[in-house]
């Protein structure tokens, strides 16, 4: 039988302000070891304020932070031994590769022949094997952030905090950083929060996903649950879902669009919700092109429509659909040829991809 994992951080009604207003409000959440966290959110909505408030780099007024069961908001930044990676903490340009991974071991006061050999280690764990002798101006943008991390690592951190780590690097490069860091920090089972506001790399190295909102945890969960089942309207919006509309649950199960009511889809809801009004999502990915030819809506997930914009997008088309006075947009597959703008079409939608949001304050 394994184990059940081990909370290495709890987070209890964290807030801040700053003079009158409220950076981060009542936060609360735990973290097991070897997870990683990704804190996700719009500009301004409290993330780094956060992440600085764990490291120990502004005081904790209202709430408390227990890392290993034991309360952390008197412990200095430096006496916590948790690592950073923050666009403020440049690499020293004066200093070589190896120097600069060295700049840790040797505040810890560690013997030169142990501090070369976690810096030889770290060099190979990021693949700059060779590389110790350069300077910071010999490196392309993608190496330095190789270093930055291997400088992070090098003194074993009990948790790394990162901010935007990879924001100043092209699309291509950011993927293939995102996926060697989680491999990274997997190998050596170091528990990480990693701040971003892009989601396409929150959701490629987490393990869990919080997503901050005007200060506030809005939902905290497994990558896959906050994209399937948003916990609102603003996070829904926030993940780029456009296909939102407004209507009520009857008690068979069966939506209909608010005023109107000329969409109806059989949903799943959840059994806990006791008001009608809902606001359905319907994702992008969840279509199937049934072709052109217009027929009778005998299947309840058809939708009919015009097609009005086609778009590539490399791996398949974004096509926009006008239904019922409603603009949805799919992502479409490159086969069966997709439809063309002008053409009208019949959909057939993955019950799956139908999801009732509940918004408590009613949209
Ligand atoms: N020292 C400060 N004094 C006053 N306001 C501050 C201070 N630091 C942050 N704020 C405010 O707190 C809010 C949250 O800032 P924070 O930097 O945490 O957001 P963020 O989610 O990390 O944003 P971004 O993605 O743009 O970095 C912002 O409105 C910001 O202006």
């Amino acid at each position: 039988m394994s184990t059940p994992a081990k909370t290495i951080l709890k987070v209890s009604d964290l807030s801040r302000k700053y003079r009158e207003d409220t950076i981060l409000d009542s936060v609360s959440f735990s973290l097991l070891y070897g997870e990683i966290l990704c804190l996700l959110g719009p500009s301004g909505s409290g993330k780094t304020s956060l992440l600085r408030l764990l490291a120990g780099l502004d005081n904790v007024e209202t709430g408390s932070v227990l890392f290993e069961n034991r309360d952390i908001r008197s412990t200095p930044a430096h006496k916590r031994q948790f690592g950073m990676m923050f666009q403020e903490y440049a690499l020293f340009p004066h200093k070589n590769v190896e120097e600069n991974i060295a700049f840790g071991l040797e505040m810890k006061k560690m013997e030169s022949a142990a501090i070369d050999k976690q810096v030889t280690k770290m060099l190979k764990l990021v693949g700059l094997e060779g590389f110790g002798h350069r300077n910071m101006d010999e490196l392309s943008g993608g190496e330095r952030q190789r270093v930055a991390l291997a400088r992070s690592l090098a003194p074993q951190p009990r948790l790394l905090l990162l901010d935007e780590p990879l924001g100043s690097l092209d699309r291509t490069l950011r993927d293939r950083l995102t996926a060697e860091i989680r491999k990274i920090l997997k190998l050596l089972g170091v528990t990480a929060i990693f701040v971003t506001h892009d989601q396409h790399e929150a959701f490629s190295i987490a393990d869990k996903i919080g997503v901050l909102h005007n200060g506030r945890l809005e939902q905290f969960d497994r990558p896959e649950t906050v994209y399937t089942t948003p916990a609102n309207i603003e996070i829904a919006r926030f993940l780029g879902f456009s296909n939102l509309i407004r209507g009520t649950v009857d008690n068979s199960g069966t939506f209909f669009q608010s005023l109107s009511g000329k969409l109806r889809f059989p949903v799943n809801r959840a059994k806990s919700s006791f008001r009608p009004e809902t606001t359905l999502l319907i994702r992008p990915e969840g279509a199937v092109f049934r072709g052109v030819t217009p027929g009778s809506r005998i299947d309840p997930f058809q939708l009919c429509g015009i097609v009005t914009e086609k778009s590539y997008l490399g791996g398949g088309y974004r096509v926009t659909l006008l239904s019922e006075d409603n603009e949805f947009t799919f992502t479409l597959p490159l086969y069966p040829q997709p439809p063309e703008p002008g053409e009208t079409i019949n959909l057939t939608l993955a019950p799956s991809a139908l999801v009732c949001i509940d918004d408590p304050a009613g949209g």
